[in-house]
């Protein structure tokens, strides 16, 4: 019996081993034909990916895949994942693309590092941002990720101020400077292609929040995508779990750094009752264009301050401006009326955050802030080595102020998700697969199909799809539709909707899309109601709509000259009618209550 056992025991072994090493040699296999292939073909995706900024929308990650068809088999297996075994052939219907379970084998230049993941995180104002930039500085190659464009352009300032050579690339902007070697983007011009010393992803819980739905997805791709010796994340401490999760399967080595606030923040125990209250230094926060519109008036009326004002929908020029003028002591511009667009790693002179509401109305319905919302807006006061060195925040009415209070002391709730989305090529892949089907019912199949590992959510899609449903009426390809989709259209605008539609329409009848054939010459004019300044930004976007899709479809779109000084107009007309202040006269003050009483 013993001897059996024995016997049985050994036969185990014996398998055991041969099975390893069956397994490893494999794998010494699948690793020769990969450096036997990968080389080669990267170097032309690359090249190719140089070549023009589209293809970073239609080109991305999962194109290596397929075309690398011997690598893409064996990475899948190497890295225990059978998601993306594309064997070459044609896509069949019984192959479930909607499996995006394993996001990190769609990147396989980034897994071909072992990176450095630094996560730099801790309140507002504590010198994450500032730390990693000093080693973007340092590295040979780099880039820096922003949720914004605004932060993008100060950081492309900031690195040619401090002589590293650095582009600038947004979605509607591509300065090159000579010999640069850095590039300052918006997360979702992230080249996940091109290999990098040092990169950044800052304000990386932006991404990951749920109430970042539509973005979220460009953050995952540049965190699991960007092939970086070092990766500096920058962000609020509830990212790291998740984080350190997310990268568990990447194999990158990830170390965290946690930083103090550097100057003190102090909430303040009574309101701000009076307009007689303001004081230089201040910014109002509000949420809609309206109210910001009404509470510069009432402070400029007053006759003490003059505003300035910075909020989503004005033009990213205009707002730098506004912006700019506030931050510079020496003009009567001190005071800033402003909505959370403010709330993002922005460098701005206030002493002072007044909240006139702790509700929004986030575009489906009002809600409370949350606490990081509250946090992130509050930490702009007293930014360190700013004319204000002591920070402080308030409310306008004191039932607001427990709220205040309490969000300020609470940590962030500890994020659980990130936001996914498929790549094109998966899209594509499926469409192939299901070729009677358009865009809209693709994207709706993957949102209601998609199987995803516990650390993801399916992206809001929904702008997506209303864009969608007007190019599939429409003679265009898949790439052409995808291409509108994904562009920076406000769908929900009415005048950027219609000029989005007339772009694919024109674009689909004759592939030539000029700017006079949309906009007649006497649209731009200066505003002299609320109405006629929404309309003008309105106008701003559509024209920044087409300057996009002149970087990505050159010969279609051969107006952007045009369109650019067009759109400098907008922001000219805007910036004086600001200055102005037109807008008084023709607002009404309203003393209706501005907001719902809340019961503690
Ligand atoms: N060591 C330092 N020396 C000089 N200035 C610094 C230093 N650290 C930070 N600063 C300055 O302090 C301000 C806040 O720093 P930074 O923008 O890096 O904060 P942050 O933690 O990224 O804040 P946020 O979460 O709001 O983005 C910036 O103006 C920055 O230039
Ligand atoms: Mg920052």
């Amino acid at each position: 019996m013993i001897i059996e056992l024995f016997c049985k025991e050994q036969l185990i072994l014996v398998y055991f081993i041969q099975s390893i090493l069956h397994k490893i040699i494999k794998m010494a296999y699948s690793l020769l034909r990969i450096r036997k292939v990968s080389p080669f073909r990267i170097s032309r995706v690359l090249q190719a990916d140089k070549a023009s900024l589209w293809r970073f929308h239609l080109e991305p990650e999962c194109a290596q895949f397929l075309r690398l068809g011997v690598f893409t088999r064996n990475y899948g297996k190497i890295l225990g994942s059978s998601n993306y075994d594309f064997t070459g052939s044609e896509p069949s219907s019984s192959f479930d693309f909607t499996d995006l379970t394993c996001p990190h084998t769609w990147y396989p230049i980034a897994r071909r590092k072992k990176r450095k993941v630094i996560l730099h995180v801790g309140p507002t104002n504590s010198g994450k941002t500032y730390n990693a930039l000093k080693q973007l500085e340092r590295s040979s190659s780099g880039v820096y990720c922003g949720p914004l464009r605004l932060l993008a352009w100060e950081v492309a300032k900031r690195l040619n101020k401090a002589n590293v050579p650095c582009d600038l690339i947004t979605g509607q902007e591509k300065e090159l400077v000579e010999g640069a070697n850095h590039k300052s983007v918006t997360v979702e011009m992230a080249d996940v292609t091109s290999v990098y010393d040092c990169a950044i992803i800052d304000e990386i819980q932006a991404s990951l929040m749920v109430g970042c739905k539509q973005r979220g997805f460009s953050f995952t791709r540049a965190l699991l995508g960007i092939a970086a010796n070092e990766l500096h994340l920058c962000g609020d401490p509830a990212v790291v779990p998740l984080v350190e999760d997310i990268l568990k399967v990447t194999g990158d080595d990830v170390e965290v750094l946690t930083y103090e606030r550097l100057s003190p923040l102090v909430p303040l125990k009574v309101p701000v009752r009076s307009v007689s209250d303001i004081k230089t230094g201040d910014c109002l926060v509000t949420f809609s264009r309206k109210d910001i519109y009404r509470h510069k008036n009432t402070i400029e009326k007053a006759g003490k301050h003059l505003c300035s004002v910075v909020y989503g929908s004005l033009p990213p020029e205009t707002r730098t401006a506004q912006a700019t003028r506030f931050n510079d002591a020496t003009n009567d511009f001190d005071v800033l009326v402003a909505s959370d667009a403010i709330g993002m790693g922005l460098n701005l002179n206030i002493s002072r955050i007044i909240f006139s509401t702790l509700e929004k109305f986030d575009g489906t319905e009002t809600r409370d802030l949350t606490v990081s919302e509250i946090k992130q807006i509050a930490g702009r006061a007293g930014r360190f080595r700013s004319q204000f060195p002591v920070g402080e925040v308030t409310c306008l009415h004191k039932e607001d102020l427990p709220l205040l209070h309490s969000s300020l002391k609470s940590p962030s709730p500890i994020i659980e998700r990130a936001g996914l989305f498929p790549t094109y090529d998966l899209l594509s892949r499926y469409s192939q697969a299901h070729p009677k089907l358009g865009l809209y019912k693709i994207l709706e199949h993957f949102v209601e199909n998609a199987k995803l590992s516990s650390n993801y959510f399916i992206s809001n899609v929904e702008d997506m799809m209303k864009a969608a449903a007007l190019v599939d009426e429409l003679p265009l390809k898949l790439q052409d539709k995808y291409l509108f989709v994904v562009s920076p259209v406000d769908i929900n605008d009415e005048i950027s909707g219609r000029g989005f539609a007339q772009f694919a329409q024109n674009y689909s009848k004759t592939r030539v899309v000029k700017l006079r054939e949309i906009l007649s010459d006497d649209t731009v004019k200066v505003p002299r109601t609320p109405t006629e300044l929404k309309e003008l930004e309105s106008i701003h976007k559509v024209l920044d709509l087409y300057v996009w899709l002149s970087l990505r479809l050159e010969d279609s779109f051969p107006d952007r000259e045009v369109a650019a000084s067009q759109k400098s107009i907008c922001n000219v007309l805007i910036e004086q009618f600001l200055e102005a202040n037109r807008l008084i006269s023709h607002i009404p003050f309203s003393s209706k209550k501005l907001r719902s009483r809340r019961k503690f």
